[in-house]
């Protein structure tokens, strides 16, 4: 894979910057590889329980900073959205201390490409059914904060409250505010969720994500420290892991998928749900096995969840012998053969779904090209997934 390991003067600028506000770097230098933009190159071989990286709590971009809260943005707005309409109002402020850290971040025209929120709908309509549903949300999510805010931006200026919206989307670090005062809280800490705990962390956002991490991310009052959990030889690049996110996820959120996923994962509710009868769905959703139906690869090979068995039981067999498997009793090996059959006809339905959508994206692709690409290279991967590529 190609890397730059002089990715250019503004990176330069803004590392030396960083370290003037305190950020500590140690054997990691950003780079720009192939596919995935900036990253973090190891400038020396590193060991396992190296502190790579450590970031004061004071550089950090929340909405407890003095900046933002002075600010005064409404509290029923979310976290993501007061931090963009920060970003957008104080944009035009060329003294804006996180000037050379932003001339790092990805362009508007970068998230066209490779952000299914900016992609044309009939682009959206073709993504997997585990991906729609989290484009849908984030769509909401958008509108109401561009709702709540818009009365506190400069003129005409959506547009760049989306780009930082998007940015946020990317690149936040989860925060849940050590050393906040309590009246500066979002919410009280029992109640802060994920989507509460948001910071941006310069220098920290370089980082790209692996499935199997490769460094840990600590914090407390004094900020985030990253520590490498393996080896790294010289001019490898260094990673962590943002989670055990499934491709459709990563593709919705971050705009980008792993080529070998051991997270990845599909919904197979679209599949499911609309064939259960009413009687079936109530039975389901009082044994608290409604909906939620996956598949994933375990040990090498395609494999449904204990919910979509309980399912396509109930479906197929008597419903005594249904509650019996769900109550662990009695011998279910006699009803294996059917459910091993229904899974069968699941798949080969999922399958022509997603021979269908590559046909169809093949008709589309013209200006889209590479976005088209990527749905097929998705669909693709979920033929994988099914054992049928
Ligand atoms: C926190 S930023 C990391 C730095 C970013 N690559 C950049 O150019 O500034 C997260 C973004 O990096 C990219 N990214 C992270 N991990 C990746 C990976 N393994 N492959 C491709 N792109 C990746 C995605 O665009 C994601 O939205």
């Amino acid at each position: 894979m190609a890397i730059v390991y002089s990715p250019g003067d503004e990176h330069d600028a803004f590392v030396k910057w960083a370290k003037e506000q305190g950020v500590q770097i140690t054997a990691v230098a950003p780079a720009r590889f192939e596919g995935k933009g900036l990253g973090l190159v190891a400038a020396r071989d590193i060991n396992a329980g190296e502190c790579l990286v450590k970031v004061p709590a004071k550089v950090l971009i929340t909405i407890d900073s003095d900046a933002v809260w002075e600010l005064n943005l409404p509290r029923r707005s979310s976290v993501q959205g007061r931090l963009a309409a920060y970003l957008t109002i104080i944009n035009a402020d060329d003294k804006r201390n996180h000037r050379l850290w932003q001339a790092t971040w990805p362009s508007m025209q970068e998230f066209e490409s490779v952000m299914p929120f900016c992609w044309p709908l009939e682009l959206q309509e073709h993504l997997p059914p585990t991906a729609k549903p989290l484009l849908d949300s984030q769509q909401k999510k958008y509108q109401k904060d561009f709702h709540d805010l818009k009365m506190y931006l400069p003129a005409s200026s959506e547009h760049l409250f989306k780009y930082f919206w998007l940015i946020i989307n990317t690149r936040v670090f989860y925060w849940n505010y050590p050393a906040t005062p309590l009246s500066r809280m979002p919410k009280r800490r029992s109640d802060l969720k994920s989507e509460d705990c948001l910071a941006l962390c310069p220098f920290g956002d370089y980082f790209n994500h692996t499935d199997v991490g490769g460094c840990d991310v600590t914090t407390d009052r004094s900020g985030y420290s990253v520590v490498s959990t393996k080896t790294y030889k010289a001019g490898e690049e260094v990673f962590f892991s943002y989670g055990g996110h499934s491709n459709d996820y990563l593709l919705a959120e971050y705009g980008f998928m792993l080529p070998n996923n051991h997270w990845d994962s599909v919904s197979l509710d679209h599949l499911i749900v609309p064939k259960l009868t009413a009687e079936q769905k109530d039975v389901l959703k009082d044994d608290r096995l409604l909906g939620e139906y996956t598949l994933s690869i375990v040990d090498s090979k395609p494999a449904v969840c204990y919910r979509t068995l309980a399912a396509l039981r109930l479906a197929t067999t008597p419903q005594q012998r249904y509650r019996n498997f769900v109550s662990g009793i009695g011998d279910d090996s006699r009803d294996q053969e059917t459910v091993d059959e229904a899974v069968e006809r699941l798949f080969d339905d999922f399958a022509k779904e997603c021979s269908e959508a590559k046909a169809s994206l093949k008709e589309l692709s013209g200006g889209n090209g590479r976005i088209a690409a990527t749905l097929v290279d998705r669909w693709q991967q979920i033929e994988a997934l099914l054992g049928r590529s």
